[in-house]
């Protein structure tokens, strides 16, 4: 059996979901042994669940990163400057990286991918979108064949929560907030959740991993009225619309779309032009019971990609959570596991693909 020992950064959530995780199986997962051997947090004293072993805490995160008992860094802290150093200095140590972070990687993504390959190891965030599905792996490793013109779907748990709450039992905004805080769904700043952030990062993610310049987004450029024709072999994302979230509804406009037989959801949207320009949405739709997404609800996500050999294929599932997102994150383990213990070069092969040029 290999031994993979685990250097966790972050042990809130996500962090104590892993370890959850791993303490229901003694560590065994697959032909497997995964052993946490340090785990970094802010708040050394801060009350933990049982399965979080406390003596292998510490609130020095580059310790971790630099460790010789530590085979992969798990980045489950979320932020963006602190964790863009936590990742670059893993990267640059030689240890692969697991990551759940999407405005990490929305905001620095190609550079941290760059790097990553640089050093010869590892990057995997299958968990900073969609939560437990696996849709990176999916749009990393399949649709080779199709071209693809089109993404939709319902991208953050909280906000569908608190909408689902809302419409199904008139709940009040701030009362479907608190629970989806409780359940441990929304970001440490729900803010990112309910002004659309958090959904805008994880399309980024997506369209990054289709080869797209998501730069303009970054800067939240909206498509310019001429000269937005992609100049070069990428194509390019521009927001159609500025950015919106679910903050401003109120019970009226719910009640509204309820009383038509719609409901209000919170969608991200990428519509391929055929001039390379792609046109990003991400904010509030009234949608009738014949849209795909209709029936998404609560912390249910769901992502349609649309192919032009293949048509519409939605995937959907839990959207955020400890278990849905540490079953991510250990699968990104188990997945680099495979091609550093198994040999299996294959596999890396298949995961690197699209973001390298060369292997197209
Ligand atoms: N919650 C979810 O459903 C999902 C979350 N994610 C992503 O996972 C990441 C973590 O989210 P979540 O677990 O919910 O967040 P939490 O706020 O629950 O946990 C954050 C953890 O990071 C630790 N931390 C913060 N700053 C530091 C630091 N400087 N050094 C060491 N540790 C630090 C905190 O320590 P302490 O405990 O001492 O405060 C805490 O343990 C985020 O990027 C989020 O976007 C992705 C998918 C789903
Ligand atoms: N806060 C996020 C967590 C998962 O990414 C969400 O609600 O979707």
């Amino acid at each position: 059996m290999k031994h993979v020992r685990l250097g966790l950064i972050g042990c809130g959530v996500v962090g104590s979901g892993v370890l959850r995780v791993l303490s229901d199986r003694g560590g065994i997962v697959g032909d497997m042994l995964l052993e946490p051997t340090r785990i970094a947090v802010k708040h050394l004293s801060r009350p933990r669940p049982s399965y979080v072993p406390r003596e292998k805490l510490t609130d020095d995160w580059r310790s971790v990163c630099l460790a010789d008992d530590v085979d992969v860094v798990i980045e489950v802290m979320g932020g963006v400057d602190v964790a863009h150093e936590v990742v670059c200095t893993a990267l640059r140590a030689g240890k692969p990286v697991v990551t759940a972070n999407k405005a990490l990687m929305a905001a620095y993504g190609p550079e941290l991918r760059a790097m990553a390959r640089q050093h010869g190891v590892s990057l995997r965030y299958e968990a900073s979108v969609l939560g437990g599905v696996p849709v990176i792996h999916a749009l990393e490793t399949y649709f080779r064949v199709n071209r693809i013109t089109g993404l939709r779907g319902i991208v953050n748990g909280t906000s569908n929560y608190i909408l689902t709450r809302m419409t199904q039992e008139g709940a009040s905004f701030a009362d479907a907030l608190a629970e989806a805080q409780a359940l441990g769904y929304a970001e440490p700043d729900p803010t990112s959740d309910v002004e659309g952030h958090d959904a805008f990062f994880k399309l980024q993610v997506l369209l990054q991993v289709l080869g797209v310049d998501t730069e303009p987004l970054r800067r939240g450029a909206l498509l310019p009225t001429s000269g937005a024709n992609s100049a070069g072999t990428r194509p390019v994302a521009y927001l159609a619309a500025p950015r919106e979230g679910i903050a401003h509804l109120t019970p009226d406009d719910v009640e509204r779309a309820r009383l038509r037989g719609e409901k209000l959801k919170h969608v991200a949207s990428a519509r391929w032009r055929e001039d390379g320009v792609i046109e990003v949405r991400v904010g509030v739709e009234s949608l009738a019971p014949t849209d795909p997404l209709f029936g998404i609800d609560g912390v249910e996500n769901a992502l349609a990609i649309t192919g032009d050999v293949v048509g519409t294929v939605t995937l959907t599932g839990p959207g955020a959570g400890a278990l849905p997102t540490a079953s991510a994150v250990l699968e990104d383990v188990m997945q680099w596991a495979a091609v550093a213990y198994a040999g299996n070069d294959a596999v890396e092969d298949e995961l690197g693909w699209r973001l390298n040029p060369s292997r197209r």
